[in-house]
């Protein structure tokens, strides 16, 4: 019986690897399957990863419906197998529903792959009406790394080294440094540093002045108040 699996973990801990992954070792076993993304930070109708690799993919529209998509597929004569949806924080959550339907009624495997929450913390709906219908929701095994070394939990919105959380939900963009300046990128975080807004810019900054704390207080020509 096919299932619905929902892959998730914060940025940059491999989802879209493990998404080419799942479709090659599919594909190699005969299998036929139609990958879809959205928003891909590579440009669009692609599904990137950082280690190099990318494939083109059918774009999520707002307007794509899953059903009538493959459904129209399969009318036409084409095989599917299963499908691989990237990005998928971004899908609406009627669109969750076509690839649960798609599951129940086509016996169609989806592996879907996506953040579950956004710089705020708050999920995404798409990745909230995920976790909710999948049969299986699954969290990375590759961590990715605060700057402290504790597993990164959290997903943070960087602009010029300071953390914000006010923001539009959707920002596409990068966990690399931004070519220009002012530029939104993004860190993870573990929980602890997530919501104590410290950024590994901010760490730096705060290890910096700290060096140069502990001064001579006898050397201080007023005395420091208490
Ligand atoms: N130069 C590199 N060498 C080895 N692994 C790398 C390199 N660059 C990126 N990666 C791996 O790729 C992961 C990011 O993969 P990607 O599929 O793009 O992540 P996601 O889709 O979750 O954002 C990193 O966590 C790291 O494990
Ligand atoms: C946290 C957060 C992320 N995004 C965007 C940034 C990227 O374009 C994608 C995530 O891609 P990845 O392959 O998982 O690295 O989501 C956003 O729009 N809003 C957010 O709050």
């Amino acid at each position: 019986m096919a299932q619905l699996c929902f892959f998730a973990g914060t940025m940059d801990c491999g989802k879209s690897t493990l998404a080419l992954q799942m479709d090659h070792n599919h594909r190699a076993r005969g299998l036929v399957g139609v990958i879809f993304t959205r928003l891909d930070r590579s440009g669009e109708a692609r599904l990137s990863s950082r280690l190099g690799l990318s494939t083109p993919a059918v774009e999520v529209g707002e307007d794509l419906d899953f059903w009538d998509t493959v459904v129209a597929q399969l009318s036409a004569g084409a095989r599917v197998d299963y499908l691989i949806c990237d990005e998928a924080q971004f899908y609406t959550p009627e669109q969750v529903e076509q690839l649960a339907r798609i599951v129940d009624e086509l016996d169609i495997e989806v592996f879907a792959f996506g953040i579950t929450s956004d710089f705020r913390t708050e999920l995404f709906p798409g990745s909230r009406r995920l976790i909710e219908l999948a049969d299986s929701t699954q969290v990375l095994q590759v961590a990715a790394l605060c700057w402290c070394g504790r597993r990164a939990t959290h997903n943070a919105r960087v602009v010029g080294g300071a953390m914000v959380v006010e923001g539009e939900q959707v920002v596409i963009g990068d966990t690399a440094e931004p070519v220009e300046q002012g530029e939104v990128e993004y860190e993870v975080l573990c929980r602890r540093h997530h919501m104590r807004r410290m950024s590994s810019t901010a760490a730096h900054a705060a290890a910096l002045s700290a060096d140069v704390l502990p001064f001579d207080l006898n050397a201080c020509p007023v005395p420091p108040s208490t």
